[in-house]
Formats: structure tokens, C-alpha cells, sequence
């Protein structure tokens, strides 16, 4: 059972509508896709969308870093040596987070497929239903609004509000949307950067004393500005989370040694795959720092890993935005985990599930 082919496509699903961020504006999920054959005809499936904002990885780094490096180290090795596999993989090269998700999720696949159950199984079992989340693109109140309601008549409970652009007009947007939907919808803010601790505390502070109450703020401040953070998640009532000054395993880990947040976005993509992402919910779980399992606007493939990984930690893995697949046109793979609005089902086929991909443009 040994690694022997490696092949990389591109995919590109276009989205309902543009999805909008304080960090970037796009209208595709365009991933790379790893495909990893063995020698006993078994194929594992991966990808990873160019996050060039947030991660770094865009689609030539991405193609380079597998191509030249991560793929090497791993070639012709036995799947029953996944840590050692897991390990070669983070020590290839460094940073290049996406591109190393992307090729252990495939491993993965092969993996929990060589062992005969689903891989939600293989990582110790779990629940084999999720609910997710549905962001809502940072726009306009009066959008934001109307793609609020229509979230909610799909029977979603629970928006992802993005902001982050202009903080009054934040306001004016949560403040649109609050009152359109009622307080029977739970609310999350995502600012991503885009407000400093200051603001973050004055605004969520004067809508709290309105009588709007959110289930968190997500990533108010910017990456760095880690005792920015902290200052927030000490000042507020509401749950701060952590994303993107959460990427590794040792910066997670120091924010739950420092209690810099309330709460811990984990991604694949941030983290550099499942085996860290798992070392990120374990070590959470120890500190009883709740967790989110969350994407990037990325295809089903790598969105179907997370809601395995999330479904094996569901002691910690409290919240679910796994939303990337929902907002796109169709879903270009056939089999796998369903992604039914809020509602995600896991396959109970081995491994991934995957039984093809369209549209799949190979390299
Ligand atoms: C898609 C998911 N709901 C989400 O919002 N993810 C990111 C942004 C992803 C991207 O820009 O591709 C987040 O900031 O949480
Ligand atoms: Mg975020």
C-alpha cells in the first residue's frame, strides 16, 4: 500500500453570489485539487483554495511546493505510516499551510479507505450530522438584509455576519439585520482584521446596551495584534474568536496557555492539515477552550475533511461554519459528505467517500 501517483487539477465552481470579506472579493471557488493514487489502485483526493490574503499560498506556490517538495518526501511511502507520512509532510518545507492541507487530506482519504470505514471513524467516531452556519457577504444593510431573510427561510438559525469595512456602517448593517430576523437567530460577526480593539469594544458594547446580544466576534482585530485580542476577549460579555491570529498549532496553543480568546477557529488550511488540526481541538480540549471547525471559501473536497475531523471532536468542535460549499452553484463531487443548506451528513462509505469529481481541469 504504497504511495505511488501523484496528479494535480484545478477547480473552479462558480458561486451564487459574490462572496464578499474586509480581506477580499471573489465569484469562483478555484482549488487546487491532489489526486494520490497507490499502488494497490486505491485514489485519495485533497485540495486547497489561494488564499493569497490570508494564508500566502496562491495556485503556482501551491503547484511548486507539492510538485518540488512536499510530494518527494512522501513518495513511495506505506499509508499504515501515516504520522511518519504527517510528519515528512509539515518538514518538507516551511509555511505553505494550504499546500500541505491539501496533500494530508488526501493522505487521509487513503488512509481511513486502507482501514475500510469512513474517516470520521478511523479518527475515534463521532456524530455524523452537523449543522452549519451561512455567511452573509459584507454589502450593503439593505442586501445584507435580504440575503439575511432568505438564509433564514432556507431555515438556517445561525448568520455569519461580515464586517470589518466601516464601522459605522457595520453598525448600520448588524444593526439592519438584527431587526430583520429577531432574536430567535442566533448572530456571529466576523470582522476579519478589520477593526482595531478600541472599536471592536465601543461597538459591541453600544449594540449590547441596544439590546443586540451575538453568539461571538470572530477575528476583530488584525492578525498580530495579539494583546489587542485579548484586551477584547477581557472587556466583553460576548465570546471573542480567534482566526486568523490562529493559524499553527504553537500560536493556538499560546493564545489557550494566555487565555487571549474566547474561542478557536480551526482550519485546515491555516493549520497545514488534519494532523495538526486534530493536535489544535486535543490541546483545546485539555484547556476547555471551545472550538469552531471552520473553511475557506474552498470546494466540497477539503470542506468534507473538516466536517469529519469536526464530527470526531465534537467534545470541543462546538461550532460548525462550514458554509463554502453552499454558497457555490453546484457540487462537483459525486458521493462524499451532502451539504443540504444547514445541514451536513457524513458519508459512511470509506474514507472521504468520493466517487468522482467534475469539472476537474487537470495540470
Ligand atoms: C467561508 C467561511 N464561512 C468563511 O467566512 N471563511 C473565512 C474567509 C474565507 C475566505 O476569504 O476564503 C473566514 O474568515 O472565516
Ligand atoms: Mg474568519
Amino acid at each position: 500500500m504504497k504511495l505511488s501517483k501523484l496528479r494535480l487539477a484545478r477547480l473552479k465552481v462558480p458561486l451564487v453570489t459574490p462572496f464578499k470579506t474586509a480581506l477580499r472579493s471573489v465569484d469562483h471557488v478555484d482549488d487546487i485539487v491532489v489526486e494520490i493514487a497507490m499502488d494497490n489502485g486505491m485514489v485519495g483526493f485533497g485540495s486547497a483554495p489561494a488564499t493569497a490574503v490570508i494564508t500566502g499560498d496562491t495556485h503556482a506556490s501551491m503547484v511548486s511546493a507539492i510538485e518540488r517538495f512536499i510530494w518527494p518526501a512522501i513518495a513511495g511511502k506505506n499509508i499504515r505510516d501515516l504520522n511518519e507520512i504527517c510528519r515528512l509532510i509539515d518538514k518538507s518545507m516551511i509555511h505553505n499551510s494550504s499546500a500541505k492541507a491539501a496533500v494530508e487530506i488526501a493522505i487521509y482519504d487513503l488512509w481511513s479507505q486502507s482501514l475500510g470505514v469512513p474517516l470520521y471513524q478511523a479518527l475515534g467516531g463521532g456524530i455524523a450530522k452537523l449543522k452549519t452556519d451561512i455567511t452573509i457577504s459584507v454589502n450593503s444593510p439593505d442586501e445584507m438584509v435580504a440575503d439575511a431573510i432568505k438564509a433564514v427561510d432556507l431555515g438556517y438559525d445561525t448568520l455569519k455576519l461580515k464586517v470589518g469595512k466601516d464601522l459605522q456602517l457595520d453598525i448600520d448593517r448588524i444593526d439592519a439585520v438584527a431587526k430583520a430576523v429577531g432574536p430567535d437567530i442566533r448572530l456571529r460577526l466576523d470582522a476579519n482584521q478589520g477593526w482595531s480593539a478600541k472599536q471592536c469594544i465601543q461597538a459591541i458594547s453600544a449594540m449590547n446596551r441596544a439590546g443586540i446580544e451575538f453568539e461571538l466576534i470572530e477575528q476583530p482585530v488584525a492578525a498580530e495584534d495579539i494583546s489587542g485580542l485579548k484586551h477584547c476577549t477581557e472587556q466583553l460579555h460576548t465570546p471573542v474568536m480567534a482566526d486568523e491570529t490562529a493559524f499553527s498549532f504553537a500560536q493556538s496553543l499560546q493564545l489557550m496557555q494566555n487565555q487571549g480568546c474566547d474561542i478557536i477557529n480551526i482550519k485546515l488550511m491555516k493549520a497545514g492539515g488534519i494532523s495538526k488540526a486534530l493536535n489544535i481541538a486535543d490541546a483545546a480540549a485539555v484547556y476547555r477552550l471551545p472550538c469552531m471547525m471552520g473553511c475557506m471559501l474552498e470546494s466540497s473536497i477539503g470542506v468534507a475533511a473538516a466536517a469529519h475531523l469536526a464530527a470526531s471532536r465534537y467534545q470541543v468542535i462546538e461550532k460548525i461554519d462550514l458554509d463554502a460549499p453552499t454558497l457555490c452553484q453546484f457540487n462537483p463531487v459525486v458521493g462524499s459528505v451532502a451539504f443540504n443548506d444547514a445541514t451536513i451528513t457524513l458519508n459512511q462509505s470509506p474514507g472521504l467517500g468520493i466517487e468522482s469529481i467534475q469539472s476537474l481541469a487537470y495540470l
